[in-house]
């Protein structure tokens, strides 16, 4: 299969192309921005001599008529507008932005700040959370890829919410993410001295990814109140963790808890439950697809600490894309995806 990525100069479609590089199934066909002409090795030199192509604008005609399926990996704002010129057409989307997400395009406007998608347009994605939406994405032609922090909460919370063992209105969120979640684009927040050495909050209750991690739980579980949600910056690159607390409906124990987790996830060969006791660090996730999980129980309290971490650009971003692209495609989802994470 032949696909095209939108979006390559920035760090998600410089993920992509690591995966799909080694991909035994995909070939990188074209490699698109608002530039051309560019070899993306100019971009990316550790891509030297792997991929050849060179940086194309977007032709939606010359993409569909040459490729199986394209990737838009670019800001929000950007694939809201494209993607009706793909709509006549016959090949498969995946859009790692946050464009097509929230079915309430009230909630779009009011989060990103910007004009959203016509609604039929919304409507036609299919919600990628691969290891909670296999059967849809299986028959999706166009899919909306999670965000990464959502990603690592959603696994997170999923078997609790679904089994109604924590109070609805108990959820704190509380998640740090490394510096190239905040993408390529050089900002003040982001620059060695800012971030060397310090820890920020930002988006303070203001997250667009909270709107994306209430939609998912209230359809899981309609009981499910308005979460609280925090994001943190790490001076590192890579790597997201999620640590969640929620109090539980009625007394249980650890054991109970893990084997709730152990039984939701024993299919699903990227979320790695932790014994009880052993935690998961993002190093321990890193250049990999693993969602790893860990728990906690606090019985003074009754609260439940959930612990999930990814790496942003693997299962936050290109990693999960190209699990839904296999599963679109009807092949292994672990397919070119057998990452062993990166330690130290
Ligand atoms: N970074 C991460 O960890 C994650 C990112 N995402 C999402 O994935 C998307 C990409 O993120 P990231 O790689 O970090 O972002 P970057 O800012 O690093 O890269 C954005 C890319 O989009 C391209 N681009 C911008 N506008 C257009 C346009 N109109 N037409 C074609 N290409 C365009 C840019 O190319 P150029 O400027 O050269 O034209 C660049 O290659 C975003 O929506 C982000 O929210 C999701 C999960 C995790
Ligand atoms: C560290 C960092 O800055 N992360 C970004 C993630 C952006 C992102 O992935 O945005 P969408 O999924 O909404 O497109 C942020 O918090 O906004």
């Amino acid at each position: 299969m032949k696909a095209a990525i939108i979006g390559t100069t920035g760090y998600g479609g410089a993920e992509l192309m690591r995966v799909l590089a080694n991909h035994p199934e995909f070939s990188i066909h074209s490699v698109h921005t608002t530039r051309d002409e560019v070899p993306v090795w100019n971009e990316y030199p550790h891509l030297y001599s792997i991929v050849e192509n060179k940086l194309e604008k977007v032709d939606s005609e010359a993409i569909a008529a040459n490729c199986d399926v394209v990737f838009f990996a670019t800001p929000s704002g950007v694939s809201s507008k494209l993607i009706s010129e793909f709509a006549d057409k016959q090949i498969k989307i995946v859009d790692l932005s946050g464009d097509m997400r929230l079915r309430n395009l009230d909630d779009y406007q009011t989060w990103y700040k910007k004009q959203p998608a016509p609604k039929e347009v919304v409507n036609k994605f299919v919600y990628g959370l691969s290891e909670w939406n296999k059967e849809n994405i299986a028959t999706a032609d166009w899919l909306s890829n999670p965000g990464c922090y959502p990603t690592a909460t959603l696994l997170g919370l999923a078997p609790v919410i679904k089994e109604d063992i924590v109070k609805p209105d108990s959820i704190i969120i509380d998640a740090k993410s490394g510096i190239s979640g905040a993408g390529r684009t050089p900002s003040r927040g982001t620059m060695l001295a800012e971030m060397n050495e310090n820890l920020k909050i930002y988006k303070v209750n203001e997250h667009q990814h909270i709107p994306e991690i209430e939609q998912q739980l209230t359809d899981w579980n309609a009981s499910i109140g308005p979460v609280t949600f925090s994001t943190h910056l790490l001076p590192v690159n890579r790597g997201i963790m999620a640590t969640i607390y929620a109090s539980l409906q009625k007394e249980s124990t650890i054991e109970q808890v893990h084997t709730l987790f152990m039984d939701a996830y024993k299919d699903k060969p990227f979320v790695r439950v932790r014994p009880i006791g052993n935690f998961p660090s993002i190093k321990e996730v890193s250049g990999s697809n693993y969602c790893d999980i860990g728990l906690q129980l606090d019985e003074r309290t009754g609260r439940l600490t959930i612990i999930a971490t990814i790496d942003n650009l693997m299962k936050g971003a290109a990693g999960q894309a190209v699990q839904n692209a296999n599963i679109m495609f009807g092949i292994d989802e672990c397919t070119g995806l057998n990452f062993v994470p990166m330690y130290p």
